[in-house]
Formats: C-alpha cells, structure tokens, sequence
C-alpha cells in the first residue's frame, strides 16, 4: 500500500510522541509495527519533526463540551426529561446526574443487551484490535448507534444533556457485572504511547468523556471510583457519572474503575465521547 493519506490523527500523534521524548527512530519502529507503510510514516515524521522540535507538552484543549452549568442548576431539562444535578467536581471534571434514566429504559437495554453479552473485550492499543483484558471481568456487549428506540431516546437526550454532538458518540456500551467482578482502574483514552493509537483515532479521534449510567444497582460493592482523588460514586439505579479529560494524560486525574460487586449484579451502560463525528 503506499501513498497512504497523513491524516490529522497521524499528525498529532507523531507531536506528542516526539514532545514525549521519543525518538524518531523508536518512533519509525513503533509505527512500521502497527502496519503504516514506509512512505507514509517518513512522510509523517519528516512533515512533523520541524515543527515538533521545542514544544514542551501535549497542550490541553481551549475548551471543551459539556453540561451549561453555568447558573448553577439544580435540574437540566434535556426535553423529555428533567435531569438533576447531583455533584459537581472540577479537578478531574466530574458530575453526577440523578434521575438521568427511568426504570423502565434501564429494564429495556438489560433485556436487550442480556442475549449479547460476551466478555468484556477493551480495545487494544497495541494493535488496534480488541482483546480479552483481565484487567476487567465484566460481561459487555455494544449497541449501534440509534440501534433500537429506546437507545436513540438516551442517546439525544445525552447529545442535549451534555452539549455535544449525537454523531461523535460511540454506541452504548453495556456491562454486566457478577459478584466479584471489576473493573480495574483506567484511563478510558487511547495512551498515545501505544503504536496501535493512531489506527483507532481514524474513527473520530480521541475519546474527551465518558458517562456511565447505572442500570442495575447491585446489593453490596460495585462503586466508580476515582482513586486520584478519592472519590467514590454510588451505583444508583438512573443515575450517571459524567467525567470528562481534555487530553490523553494522567495529569487529568480521571483515572478511574468499577469497584468489586460484593453482592448482587451491577449493570452500567457507557457513553463514550469523542472529538470527531465517530462512524
Ligand atoms: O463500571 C464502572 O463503574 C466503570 C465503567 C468504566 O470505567 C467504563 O465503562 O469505562
Ligand atoms: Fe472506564
């Protein structure tokens, strides 16, 4: 294959390799492994190497998407439903909504989700492909897109919710967790340390935010932790936990996983967000 296109996402990803100390050589290894072919990647690195030289840091995002906080609401009304506004954080940017989704939408994507649940696949950086992860032994399984009603119905009220745009939201994605499950602390980007990355972000560029909505609450355990900052969210039926990362870095403190059911059976369903319209 050759004339393969240096798209944005190659662009950015050589920057912050190179602002990150890598060389070029390591770098030219790292990217023939995940499959770039030679042409593409000397002309990503050479179009790259000039202007990388001196810049210190990914830089943060001006700005970002999120919830209009800014009156101070109690309730966000996204049209179909008026969502409340439990708890703000601001370092890591973390929310949570109550009310966010009713029972009978919780009950319709468990039913609908339950027949499709394999375990838990995460994406695999260091290929671009998926892969048995131990890391979380949770069941999951994904929705399309607008797959059935009361998915489409979440997703806009989410798109109004959160201020960001339907089309770079992933397909709901939803776990089930047994007792003893977890999912171990993460970070939900795509670490641009990985060769596999630049592959990945093709399809709508970097994940900014995640939100993770509980649909079944388990009777012991089971809480998103953030163990940065000590933060622990209750996995309330309806409600969800908003957190949102303006670049790939530990310094954003979001990391964060699902604590050990102790008892009963957690079901979440997560919202990731991208930068880009992801198709
Ligand atoms: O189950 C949880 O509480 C966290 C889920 C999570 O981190 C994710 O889906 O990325
Ligand atoms: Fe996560």
């Amino acid at each position: 294959m050759t004339g393969q296109a240096i798209s944005p996402e190659l662009r950015e990803w050589v920057v912050a390799q190179l602002a990150a100390g890598h060389s070029i050589p390591s770098l030219r290894a790292s990217m023939r492994e995940a499959g770039w072919h030679d042409d593409a990647t000397d002309a990503a690195l050479a179009e790259v190497e000039a202007q990388a030289a001196g810049l210190a840091a990914a830089p943060a995002r001006a700005s970002m998407p999120g919830p209009d906080l800014s009156n101070a609401p109690l309730y966000i009304d996204t049209g179909d439903r008026r969502v409340q506004v439990l708890q703000t954080l601001r370092h890591p940017r973390v929310l949570v909504f109550g009310d966010l989704v009713s029972d009978e939408e919780c009950e319709a994507l468990i039913q609908a989700a339950r027949q499709r649940l394999a375990r838990s696949l995460t994406v695999e950086t260091k290929t671009g492909g998926e892969a048995l992860n131990v890391d979380r032994t949770s069941d999951g399984m994904f929705f399309e897109r607008g797959e059935n009603p009361v998915v489409a119905r979440l997703e806009q009220r989410i798109a109004t919710l959160l201020r960001w745009p339907l089309e770079f939201g992933e397909g709901l994605q939803v776990l089930r967790y047994a007792p003893g499950a977890q999912y171990r602390p993460h970070y939900d980007y795509f670490d641009p340390g990985e060769p596999g990355t630049p592959t990945i972000l093709r399809r709508g560029g970097q994940r900014l935010a995640t939100l993770v909505m509980y649909l079944q609450e388990p009777e012991l355990g089971g809480a998103t932790t953030f163990p940065d900052v000590g933060l622990e969210v209750a996995p309330k039926r309806g409600t969800g936990v908003f957190f949102s990362y303006e670049r790939p870095d530990p310094a954003t403190h979001t990391l964060h996983g699902g604590a050990p059911v102790l008892a009963g059976e957690k079901w979440v369903a997560t919202k990731w967000l991208r930068e880009r319209e992801f198709r």
